[in-house]
């Protein structure tokens, strides 16, 4: 489908010239005379882009932004400012502009911008739709996925989730194995009753018994009346045994027992309880390993390798960082007085890159952190943790406001020309230096291509055999 974009201008000729550059680029585009001709316009139908000049002598660019997003129109928006008006763009961003572009308008950089602006708004509504999606479909915790790996993950929760059988979840740390439990259980009729989690990792032997299977009156010195074990406490629901790979092998064997009988006995007791209780085991180990190695015992292996769930870390799945990311934003957003709203080009190319070891967990740590420092509504890439931290000669010099303030068109060029290079990079990278394919993505022709190459300094044989990967830049490989 091409999409929809919106031109508001009071001069035909500042019109007529938007409309040429933007039809051969492949969208469809309405003009609008002035802002109130505009949301007369939006009002009929629904256009992806609105750009819009920001002087204009009825409603100005401002006046009309504030409506649209006071009327909520799920629409980006680009504002057209004079050349080396400092102000009017910082003021067009505050009022919540997806961007802004100075007049006259390059139309390279225009094509660049509204397929940005357009990139991430269709992030957030494919973030919108997924949610819809898995509250309609599951009404489960909020797992956050487009990746295909996961949406399998999915389909497996809603088919054994109304199952009893045991289920063993493997995946690294923070990959949200406890989300995907949680899940299970809602997606089950046990789903009214108790959902009850415990981390065998961090007990030793007698604690973890006692917490499993409760204790009687007098069982041990400090056991002053009995005590119901997580067993207990499960019993009609589901029981997560996270980090199931650490149990030491007596506790292994009474596991073993209960899940075989469904009966176990309270530490200091002799009375037979029996519960009815759903098993999720996970770990972040290769159970199949410790099998071998003797430290894991196979009959029980086999007792919760019945289903099994296993989540790709967040690296095998970069796909899914933006929607992650712009989800933790926004749900962090309602603790804060002023709403960090967006994360900067380089900032996500940053979050796009890191190899993420501690998966979604680190990701979510690393938003809020972000969210906190970040100065205004924008996250930039100063402001992530340091282990992501961008190379130093990409950040603005100049830590002063009105420094920044008055090298603010500069500084937008220079980091549109890093993004644009980054961009051109990954394209490369992608269709292994072939201009054609290349051209026919970005919707730019192939002469325009090959000029940004040269603009760049960048050879498409040097990608040739890339795959997937942005090799370095020469001078960055020697450094
Ligand atoms: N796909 C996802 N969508 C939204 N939030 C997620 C997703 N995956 C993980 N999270 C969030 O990341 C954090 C870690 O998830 P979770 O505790 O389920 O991971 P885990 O694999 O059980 O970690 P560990 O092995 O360290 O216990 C939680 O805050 C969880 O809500």
């Amino acid at each position: 489908m091409r999409r929809r974009i919106l031109v508001v201008d009071d001069m035909e000729f500042n019109r007529d010239h938007l409309r040429k550059v933007l039809e051969p680029g492949g969208y469809d585009v309405e003009a609008a005379s002035s802002g109130v001709d505009a949301l007369r316009r939006m009002e009929e139908q629904a256009f992806h882009l609105v750009i819009t000049d920001l002087r204009m002598p009825d409603m100005s660019g401002l006046d009309l932004l504030s409506q649209v997003r006071t009327r909520r129109y799920p629409v980006g928006v680009i504002v057209l400012t004079a050349y080396g008006d400092t102000t009017d763009a910082l003021e067009t961003m505050k009022a919540g502009a997806d961007d802004f572009l100075t007049k006259p308008c390059n139309p390279d950089h225009l094509l660049f911008l509204v397929k940005r602006t357009m990139d991430r708004r269709r992030l957030i509504d494919d973030l919108e739709e997924l949610r819809t999606r898995l509250h309609e479909d599951y009404s489960f915790h909020t797992i956050i996925s487009k990746s295909p790996k996961m949406r399998n993950i999915f389909d497996l929760i809603k088919h054994v989730g109304p199952l009893n059988s045991t289920v063993l979840i493997l995946g690294e740390t923070g990959t949200g194995k406890e989300l995907v439990a949680r899940a299970l259980h809602a997606a089950s009729s046990r789903r009214d009753r108790p959902f009850v989690a415990l981390n065998c990792a961090v007990l030793n032997d007698s604690l973890l018994e006692s917490e499993l299977f409760g204790h009687e009156r007098g069982a041990f010195t400090g056991a002053e009346r009995r005590k119901a074990g997580r067993f207990e406490a499960a019993n009609g629901g589901t029981l997560l045994l996270d980090e199931i790979g650490d149990i030491a092998p007596a506790m292994q064997a009474k596991l073993l027992r209960v899940l075989q009988t469904g009966v176990f006995e309270r530490v200091g007791g002799t009375e037979s309880v029996k519960v009815d209780v759903r098993i999720v085991a996970a770990t972040h180990k290769r159970l199949e390993d410790e099998v071998a190695a003797g430290r894991f015992r196979r009959d029980l292996f086999y007792r919760l390798n019945v289903i099994r769930v296993e989540i790709p870390p967040l690296r095998e799945r970069r796909e899914d960082v933006p929607l992650l990311a712009m989800h933790f934003l926004e749900s962090s957003s309602g603790t804060r007085p002023t709403a960090v709203k967006e994360i900067a080009t380089e900032a996500m190319q940053a979050l796009l890159e890191h190899d993420w070891p501690g998966n979604v967990r680190e990701l979510r740590n690393a938003i809020n952190s972000a969210a906190a420092f970040a100065d205004g509504s924008v996250i930039r890439p100063e402001n992530l943790p340091g282990s992501l931290a961008p190379r130093p000669s990409r950040r603005p010099s100049g830590s002063n406001l009105i420094d920044i303030d008055r090298r603010l068109p500069e500084l937008t060029e220079d980091l549109v020309g890093q993004v644009e290079k980054e961009y051109f990079q990954r394209l490369l990278s992608e269709y292994r230096g072939n201009v054609a394919r290349c051209a026919r993505h970005s919707g730019l022709s192939r002469r325009s291509v090959t000029q940004k190459l040269q603009k760049y300094g960048l050879e498409r044989t040097d990608f040739k055999r890339a795959n997937g990967r942005v090799p370095s830049a020469p001078h960055e490989a020697e450094a």
